[in-house]
């Protein structure tokens, strides 16, 4: 295995990026640092409170305490950008004593001085400090990780079936199944590199062409995608070659006996052939992302794969997307296209957490589509914990974690479905709350405020991305929440529902829609919605949140048809009305 494939991103992308995110994270730590009170002018905002402690031996951050600090001898008293400045520091600047000319080159705009290395050291501090973590970028779910345990018999399996790619046959389409977090694409990738290396090192041509249905949707973006990316891999192809050819006719211009070992036989054959690579160049047509019609797109995707000998594995993550935006049609192109292709053969693996996807599926495509099928059960507590441990023996400094980080992380996530993405996201924000709370070691009560953010976090996106109409709906339970009614029932929802939409001039829908949408939202997990009888009066339905109601309510609030309710405490007096 080519182990560079598998490293991390470069470092410096690793490094940038913890610098960048320690910039964001250290909000707390740096407005702590900062202290705008010019009362305590020993401690003003200064460059050298902000600069790492070494740096107060510099003559720029050694004035004279009790003439102030440097920055504020240099800060223009007319600047109205004085926030840290009292007027008094300002009386007492000492323009001269600093040595520093205010045209001098080392003065910014607003008069700050910057540091003779030309930065005040504002993340240097952050960055000095002991982090926790050695490389954070190998917890994020864009890391390929060198190792899967618990995940050996799945890819056993799949390269059993692939190999045959490797003897120039064609590998059955195979169709991998499991829950989400179940190491699906980790394991078809870490496949897939495999065998690209393997075909490399015994040069047999065989590729591995990767498609993520969640984005690629249609049939014509799947076959749009391919075609382009076989019509370069074409293209190189013909360039190399015709860079053989070119110097093969320039040495045959000077001595034509240079022909007798090759395959062309006079200098007019070699011509020809470069002539006709150069018109195969000439007519590979990129295909444009819309505007073509569906057979074209096919025909010059079937062209260019049978351009040479070759087996194709095509990989289509999520393929279970494709199907429910666009039925079948490119499963059925894609699985009968080898008893038309020449050259080439293709084989389709398709990797799914819908487990009924296939029910959608017409019968030829399903058996031709189900040939292998491999399952990925979910990780057990256990499995987790080795899955953790690897990774954490390479993202965090050695000692970082105490004994119980790994197990509770492991437990969370087991609890949820067995999701190893889960519990990575578990560990590196548990790492990150650590660090940011300046904490030497990471501790179970990271995890538990790691498990708390990441539910609020989703809770947020779900609760954002609503469309108008259930947001509305779940603005009243809220409002009638903060108001203390209890065992909310939809009659009351629906009144105030009523009552906001005439506020910002939305669309009233039916009671029966309203009921609709508060079942959405409890199978969502926002409200919990149970359904009781009142005896004569029928049933109804009642309900309480299950998200946080300030957290949850300025989300909603955030959507700018809802911010326009300014004052909404009338409605919910009116919820007996009607
Ligand atoms: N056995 C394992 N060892 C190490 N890391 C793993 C293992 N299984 C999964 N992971 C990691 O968990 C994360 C999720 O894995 P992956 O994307 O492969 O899941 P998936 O089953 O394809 O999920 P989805 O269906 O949501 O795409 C990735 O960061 C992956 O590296």
């Amino acid at each position: 295995m080519d182990e560079g494939e598998h490293t991390p991103p470069a470092d410096e992308s690793g490094d940038s990026d913890r610098a960048g995110e320690d910039s964001s994270e250290g909000d707390a730590e740096i407005d702590g640092e900062i202290d705008v009170d010019a009362d305590e002018s020993s401690s003003s905002a200064s460059p050298s409170k902000l600069s790492s402690p070494d740096d107060a031996s510099k003559p720029t951050s050694t004035a004279d305490s009790e003439s102030g600090p440097d920055l504020d001898a240099t800060r223009d008293p007319t600047s109205s950008d004085s926030t840290d400045i009292s007027p008094d520091t300002v009386e007492n600047v000492d323009v001269g004593s600093g040595g520093r000319d205010r045209s001098s080159p080392d003065v910014d705009f607003d008069g700050v001085v910057l540091d003779d290395d030309e930065n005040q050291g504002l993340f240097d501090d952050l960055l000095s400090g002991e982090p926790i973590f050695e490389n954070k970028e190998v917890l994020r779910p864009s890391y390929t990780p060198h190792e899967l345990p618990h995940r050996n018999d799945q890819i056993n399996r799949m390269a059993t079936i692939l190999v045959s790619a490797l003897r120039g046959e064609t590998p059955s389409n195979i169709l991998i199944y499991g829950k989400t977090g179940t190491g699906k694409t980790a394991s078809a990738k870490f496949v897939s590199q495999e065998l690209e290396s393997t075909s490399q090192k015994y040069d047999v041509p065989c590729e591995v062409e990767y498609i993520n249905c969640e984005v690629t949707d249609t049939q014509y973006r799947v076959l749009a995608q391919l075609a382009n990316t076989f019509i370069e891999k074409n293209q190189q192809v013909i360039a190399d070659r015709l860079d053989r050819l070119r110097e093969l006719r320039s040495a045959a211009g000077d001595d034509p006996e240079v022909l007798s070992d090759s395959d062309f036989s006079t200098i007019d054959d070699l011509d020809a052939r470069i002539a006709e690579f150069e018109t195969d160049a000439d007519e590979m047509e990129e295909v444009p992302m819309t505007g073509w019609p569906t057979d074209r797109v096919y025909s010059t995707f079937f062209e260019a794969v049978d351009y040479h000998e070759r087996v194709v594995v095509i990989m289509l993550d999520e393929i279970d997307k494709l199907v429910e935006k666009s039925g079948d049609d490119t499963l059925y192109n894609l699985s009968r296209m080898n008893s038309e292709l020449d050259r080439s053969r293709i084989s389709i693996m398709g990797i799914s957490n819908d487990l009924k996807f296939t029910d959608f599926l017409d019968p030829r495509v399903k058996s031709s589509l189900g040939e292998e099928e491999i399952v990925f059960p979910p990780y057990d507590a256990n499995q987790l914990r080795d899955i953790l441990q690897h990774r954490a023996d390479i993202s965090f400094k050695q000692d970082a974690l105490t004994d119980d980080v790994i197990p509770l992380c492991a437990a969370f996530a087991a609890q949820e479905h067995g999701d190893a993405r889960r519990a990575l996201d578990l560990l590196r924000t548990a790492g990150e709350l650590a660090e940011r709370s300046q904490a030497e070691i990471v501790a179970e009560e990271h995890v538990r405020q790691a498990q708390d953010k990441i539910e609020l976090d989703r809770v947020v996106e779900v609760v954002r991305t609503l469309p108008t109409q259930s947001k509305i709906v779940l603005f009243a339970v809220i409002l009638l929440e903060k108001n203390g009614v209890h065992n909310i029932n939809t009659g009351e929802v629906f009144n105030i529902y009523k009552r906001l939409c005439e506020e910002i001039d939305a669309d009233v829908l039916t009671q029966r829609r309203v009921t609709d949408l508060i079942s959405e939202l409890d199978m969502l997990g926002i409200v919990n919605a149970v359904v009781v009888s009142k005896g004569r009066y029928g049933r109804t339905k009642e309900m309480g949140l299950s998200v946080p109601v300030e957290e949850t309510e300025a989300v909603l609030l955030s959507d700018s048809r809802l911010g326009d309710i300014e004052n909404a405490q009338p409605f919910v007096q009116a919820r007996f009305d009607n």
